[in-house]
């Protein structure tokens, strides 16, 4: 089945600059030892089977902030069956703990980027992922491999199995892999372990690090407002709740609202060194060549900024050389080489999929990501004048209005497709969604409608809607035949999730 599915894929999407990849994954695939293949979607299947990150959340909806949320002690109750004490933890693994509602997946990246080109041996725990589970938790920048996956899987899936107090005592699935990914990287030996928040701060299962060697805040915005309040300053305390004492931390100046001040007071609180990355500009680079960022767009120097600071605040601790001033002066190339080739897909990722198709991807979901994701797409795209098409989805409780005006605002797109985030094959690493297509469809819908009632007469440009992204790809495939085209894919990193995977990319490409 799955391989049907992977052999209609294939003959839809063939374009050159993939092939060769796409029959290298092939073979890998066909050669891998059935068993082998077997236990690692086994693995994922059984993944799939701990309570998804949508009902948590709902859950968590139903508690509200703060009260019950034991999030942190549960994590620490089940790394303790895998064997890993907080006392273990804390000795054992070198962190640096990133919170931030927008780009702190970009600047864990920087950052570990920054570090392997250094020479270290590195983790890094990310999250969502946008084809295979396994690129959530990657050892020197490549996901887990499936073998080590599985492999992983299993142990900690069996110690905790083993050590149920009740039917339902198994963590979520979120939880599941922080549990797991603590012990990959404890076991592995990595030098450093760049972790990523899941959402907020205070109370994700990340917070069981209770002595990173150096935190840092990104730019704050309003998302996941149920769970993390309603307003920036609200926000901004919870994020600040990943701060420690003594436990130099970095954030930016520009911030919205009074959410710097309260991330302030927290670290005043706290006992937490608080530092600002400096502007960009000021760093003083090799030979005063300014480098360019493997992540294009503006906001990209913000996280970059943070990311040097990090990873440079490691190295120094690790040399135990500990500074609490930013450093601006005389860049080492390592890093430069750790900022210019840094890979972090689905985030301004372009791809030549044809000499009449280019494909622009960004997993921008909130209003501030789409406006910055638009100033980066007129500026990738400004060659000559083909023709564009806009691909969106968006989820969860996020307003399509908020998201779709400035899309639409922008007059640049001649076609617009509304498609869920269901690719047409399916594997065990894409079935993880708590929604179900029906309701995918109603959302495909919802976007439609807010599309019109923004729309102004005479309408400028012609809508679609189609159940599948392969649907949608071959559509502005068959366009591109005719003339030269130009998709943005963008309001759900699962969207461009989806296309990615039906493009086939190997791990060196996610
Ligand atoms: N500093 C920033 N300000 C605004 N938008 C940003 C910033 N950094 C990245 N983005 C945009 O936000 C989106 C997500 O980027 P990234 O994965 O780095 O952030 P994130 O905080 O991990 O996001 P999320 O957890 O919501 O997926 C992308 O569209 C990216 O271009």
């Amino acid at each position: 089945m799955l391989f049907g599915n992977r052999m209609r894929t294939l003959s839809f999407l063939v374009c050159d600059a993939c092939l060769c990849r796409k029959v290298v994954t092939m073979v890998r695939f066909l050669t891998m030892d059935s068993a082998n293949k077997q236990r690692y979607e086994d693995a994922v299947g059984t993944l799939n089977t701990l309570q998804t990150n949508a009902s948590v959340l709902q859950q968590a909806k139903k508690i509200r902030v703060g009260q019950l949320n034991t999030n942190v002690e549960d994590t620490r109750k089940y790394l303790l069956r895998t064997g890993i004490s907080q006392k273990m933890l804390d000795s054992s693994l070198s962190a640096i703990h990133v919170a931030g509602t927008k780009g702190k997946g970009s600047t864990c990246a920087f950052t570990e980027s920054i570090l392997r080109k250094h020479g270290h041996r590195t983790g890094f725990y990310s999250s969502p992922h946008l084809i295979a589970v396994r690129e959530r938790i990657r050892i020197d920048g490549k996901p887990l491999s499936m073998q080590k996956f599985t492999q992983y899987f299993w142990e900690v899936y069996n110690s905790l199995a083993a050590q149920k107090e009740h039917e339902h005592d198994m963590p979520p699935y979120f939880k599941f892999l922080t549990v797991m990914a603590l012990n990959v990287f404890i076991k592995e030996k990595v030098d450093v372990a760049v972790i990523e928040v899941g959402i907020g701060g205070e109370l994700d299962c990340t917070n069981v690090l209770r002595n990173p060697v150096v935190v840092g805040i990104t730019s704050l915005g309003l998302d996941h407002t149920s769970l993390l309040g309603s307003t920036v300053e609200l926000i901004a305390w919870q994020k600040a709740g990943i701060l420690k004492p003594k436990v130099p931390a970095f954030t930016v100046e520009n911030q919205p609202g009074d959410s710097l001040n309260v991330i302030r007071q927290r670290a005043e609180a706290i006992g937490c060194p608080l530092l600002m990355a400096p502007n960009f500009e000021e760093y003083k680079w090799p030979d005063g060549k300014k480098p360019i960022l493997g992540l294009d767009s503006q906001v990209q120097t913000l996280n970059a900024s943070i990311a040097i600071q990090l990873a440079h605040a490691w190295m120094n601790a690790n040399n135990n050389q500990a500074s609490e001033k930013s450093l601006t002066h005389e860049i080492p190339q390592s890093t430069v080489k750790g900022l210019e080739q840094v890979k972090w897909p689905g985030r301004t990722q372009t791809i030549d999929f044809s000499p009449q198709l280019k494909i622009f991807m960004d997993g921008a979901h909130t209003t501030d990501s789409i406006k910055n994701c638009l100033s980066w797409f007129k500026q990738a795209s400004n060659r000559g004048s083909p023709k564009r098409v806009l691909l969106f989805n968006s989820t969860g409780e996020r307003d399509p209005t908020n998201l779709l005006r400035p899309l639409y605002d922008s007059q640049l797109f001649s076609k617009v497709i509304f498609c869920p985030n269901i690719a047409s094959s399916c594997t065990a690493d894409q079935s993880n969604f708590m929604v179900t297509a029906e309701q995918q469809l109603k959302r495909t819908a919802a976007h439609l409608a807010a599309w019109k009632a923004i729309e102004n007469e005479p309408k400028s440009c012609s809508v679609h809607t189609f159940p599948y992204v392969s649907d949608a790809l071959n559509f502005v495939k068959e366009l591109s035949a005719v003339e030269e085209m130009q998709v943005l894919v963008t309001g759900s990193l699962h969207l461009v999730g989806c296309v990615l995977g039906l493009l086939d990319l190997s791990d060196e490409d996610v």
